[in-house]
């Protein structure tokens, strides 16, 4: 039987109706929940999804701030800049739009945002926090995963997940909240042996590998719940995920598409978090 679509979209858009709800209760305290994103040079994915963020800053009724910064901006421009903004009280959430250019060092600037505006959840503290079952921002898309598990009714506890690939971003993150739910989680990678002895057992199987169409139906277990994070383009150009969809689709017992699938959610929990960080100034 074909699996049931996790609509990604759908999903966002409701999630997107609460915030802006919570919005408008906070503006009603006199506060309007500020997210600033720094865009540093011309890649094109990233101004496609810096320009996303600002409209749905707006949508949602919160205040966006947008700094576009060259290609050759020096890596001490951007750690003022940075500076800057951990100071100005209109603003709640600071986001560096990643990758950045070559001769910046992405560790070095992460760390330089306040962990309090942190609302990528990528600073080292909200890791740790994150990591220690404390509260945290947590980081974005990892987090869109499991808001989508719990609306479609998946429950995690007990289950065997198995996640491929170890980024900083996704794949390590997205592992943790898993465990930090009960679950059991095999971390893939690159250098691991007999990859689909491993994925074939996973009851959850999340793909973040950055290659198109690398699962196939034979690495997926009958009735699996299976993530695909993957934003690739094929040989003709088309969007499409880690996963082969429509042999994966016929197995699989959910599946996210690419696109409409994890992707929304990104962008939909770093409004949440900008709403957290403004709501964690409200003084009791
Ligand atoms: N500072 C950050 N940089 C990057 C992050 C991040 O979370 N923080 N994530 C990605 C890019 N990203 C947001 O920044 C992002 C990627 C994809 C989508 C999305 O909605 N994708 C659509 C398809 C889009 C398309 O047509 O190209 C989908 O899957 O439906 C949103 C946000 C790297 N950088």
């Amino acid at each position: 039987m074909a699996a049931t679509i996790i609509d990604g979209k759908e999903i966002a858009a409701k999630k997107k109706v609460e915030i802006a709800s919570e919005v408008q209760k906070l503006k009603e305290l006199g506060i309007t929940p500020g997210l600033a994103v720094i865009l540093v040079g011309n890649n094109h994915a990233s101004r496609t999804y810096v320009t996303n963020k600002e409209k749905t800053c707006r949508d949602l009724g919160m205040h966006s701030v947008l700094i576009e910064l060259p290609e050759m901006a020096t890596q001490e421009e951007l750690l003022t800049k940075i500076e800057e903004l951990n100071g100005d009280p209109a603003i709640h959430g600071i986001l560096v739009q990643l990758p950045l250019p070559k001769h910046i060092d992405e560790t070095r600037v992460i760390e330089s945002i306040s962990p309090l505006k942190d609302v990528d959840g990528f600073h080292p503290i909200n890791i740790g926090r994150m990591m220690t079952g404390q509260d945290a921002f947590l980081p974005c898309t990892p987090y869109g995963i499991m808001v989508l598990l719990e609306e479609m009714g998946i429950t995690v506890a007990g289950k065997h997940v198995v996640v491929v690939g170890r980024s900083n971003i996704v794949g390590k993150p997205v592992g943790q909240l898993f465990l930090n739910q009960h679950a059991t989680v095999t971390y893939c990678h690159s250098k691991t042996k007999h990859l689909q002895f491993h994925t074939s057992q996973a009851d959850i199987l999340v793909a973040a590998v950055g290659i198109a169409d690398f699962i196939k139906a034979d690495h997926v277990k009958e009735g699996a719940v299976v993530i695909d994070v993957g934003i690739n383009r094929n040989e003709a150009g088309k969007l499409c995920g880690d996963v082969a969809f429509e042999e994966v689709s016929e197995k699989a017992g959910y599946i996210t598409p690419v696109p409409k699938g994890v992707g929304p959610m990104t962008i939909t929990m770093l409004m949440y978090n900008t709403l957290k960080s403004a709501k964690n100034t409200l003084e009791f």
